[in-house]
This record gives structure tokens, sequence and C-alpha cells, in this order.
């Protein structure tokens, strides 16, 4: 089931090339080697978990990706062009689901649209009322941000990254605030809704459990440089079962490595 350094390969086109990244953070107090030559390439239509310890540089490499944050030396290429910003087709959900506190459930998913100005007002209000179906909200659709769970906002903030249509969608720890109940069910949302539209997903996450259960490789990151230390094919069919014995093999096995690169780390 472990695959060699520094990727598998897969037969779908790439998506996503990431190309010998360098990225160095220099503060007062120290300078941080966040990507140390970081190479991978995702595939269309592929569920990439990025998992590592805190500061191994998860969060970088997925702003770089979105063309967020640029390289030192490196380069992200998107269906083969280079990533010189940010674009639609590379949408970013972050853990905090950032919506606009004065926008209602369906405003924040309307404002997502404004990324398509190719679109009528008629054709953006359908989109948005179907994207707020697809994650159970329809019958919040005038609800205010402070009104809903935090589980529904990150479910607005899916509905308002979807809603545009993006190819990619990069998502930082996104469930990590919610409680497990919540968690599980949008495990099985974020599956449905994979499965059902094929997009290419980057998920960065701290939670063995849950990169096995999402992704169809797992990428584990060492820090101090961040760096990739080994991927992981995961070999099971979708959707899964957060809670099924089936991740267990996969779970122990990327936790024990997870474990391991914590001792190879060097700390500045
Ligand atoms: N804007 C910045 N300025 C200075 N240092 C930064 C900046 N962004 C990230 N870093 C540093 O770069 C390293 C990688 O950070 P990053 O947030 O990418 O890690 P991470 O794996 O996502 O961490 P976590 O799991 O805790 O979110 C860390 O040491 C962090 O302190």
């Amino acid at each position: 089931m472990e695959l060699s350094h520094p990727e598998s390969l897969t037969a779908a086109p790439a998506k996503l090339i990431v190309e010998n990244v360098f990225k160095r953070f220099t503060s007062s107090r120290a300078t941080v080697q966040a990507l140390d030559n970081v190479s991978l390439t995702v595939a269309e239509g592929e569920f990439v978990c990025l998992i590592g310890p805190s500061g191994c540089g998860k969060s970088t490499l997925l702003d770089i990706m979105a063309g967020l944050t640029m390289p030192d030396s490196g380069r992200v290429l998107a269906d083969g062009k280079l990533v010189d910003g940010p674009g639609r087709q590379r949408l970013v959900m972050f853990q905090e689901s950032a919506l606009f506190p004065w926008l209602d459930a369906f405003g924040n998913v309307m404002f997502g649209l404004k990324l398509r100005p190719d679109l009528t007002g008629a054709e953006r209000r359908d989109i948005a009322d179907h994207f707020l179906k697809l994650v159970g909200l329809e019958k919040f659709r005038h609800a205010h941000v402070h009104e809903l769970s935090g589980g529904m906002k990150q479910r607005v903030a899916l509905a308002r990254a979807l809603a545009p249509d993006p190819q990619v969608l990069l998502m930082d720890e996104p469930f990590a605030a919610l409680d497990a109940l919540t968690r599980d069910q949008l495990y099985d949302d974020i599956q449905r809704i994979w499965m059902g539209s094929r997009k290419t997903i980057v998920f960065v996450t701290h939670n063995v459990r849950e990169a096995v259960c999402l992704g169809n490789r797992v990428v584990l990151m060492s820090p101090s440089p961040g760096r990739i230390s080994q991927i992981f094919e995961i070999d099971l069919p979708h959707p899964r079962d957060i809670n099924s014995r089936d991740l267990a093999g996969y779970t122990s096995t990327i936790a024990a490595a997870l474990k391991g690169t914590l001792k190879g780390a060097v700390f500045e």
C-alpha cells in the first residue's frame, strides 16, 4: 500500500504540478524553511490529503497551489499553465468559514458567483439555490450567519466555493473546528459531492483517519524543513465510512509514519 517517494503515477492527466518548490519565511525572530524542494503531481479528479505535524508547511503548500503565496523558487502548473496568482479555477476553503456576516446564506453563495460574470442574474440565483440544496441547507436560504451552527457555516462556505464551478478545490482543515458528529456527516457529503463532480481536491488535515477516509492518496509531510516524506495510496472504494474497520490498517501505518517525521526534524 505504501508507494515510494516522491509520488505515485496515475493514469489520469495531471491537473496540478508542483515542481521543486522552495519557500522560506524570515521574521525578526527566526528564518523558517517552510518548504524545501517539494514536488507533487495531482491528477485530474484526484482527492489528495496533505498530512503532517504542525508547521511542516501544509498550508504554505496549499496557498502556493492556490496562487495566494509565491514560491521563492520552483513553480506550480495548473493544466500546464504557470500559476502566478489566484484564479477562479482553484478556490480555497479555510478552517474558519470566513462568511460575510451581513449577508444571509444565499447572499454568501451569490457572492462567490461574482467570479462568474458570464452568467445572468437568474442563472446565478438558480446555481446558488442548487448548491445550497446540495449541502442540505435549502431551508436556511435566508438564515443569517450568526443563526447558523459551525457545521452549517462550513456547508455554506462549501456551497460558496463550489458554486463558481472551480476545477480544483483546495481545503485547509475545513472541518477541524467542528464536533465529531457534524464532521462525520460532512465526510459523507464531501465524498458524495466529489464522486458526483469528480473535482480535483487537495485537503489539508491533522487527522490521519480523516485523511484515510477521504483521500485517494495521503501525502505525509515532515517539518524543519518542510518536505514530502512519504506518499500512501489508499486502495479502498469510495464512499468510505470514517468508522469502518477497513480504515484501521492504513490509519495505523500512517500514524506510525507521522510519529517518525517528528524524530528526524531539526528545530532551529
Ligand atoms: N507568513 C508567515 N510568516 C512567517 N512564517 C510563516 C508564515 N507562514 C508560515 N510560516 C511558518 O512556516 C512554517 C510552515 O507553516 P504552515 O502554516 O505552512 O504549516 P502547517 O503544516 O500548515 O501548520 P499547521 O498544521 O499548524 O497549520 C511554520 O514554521 C510557520 O511558522
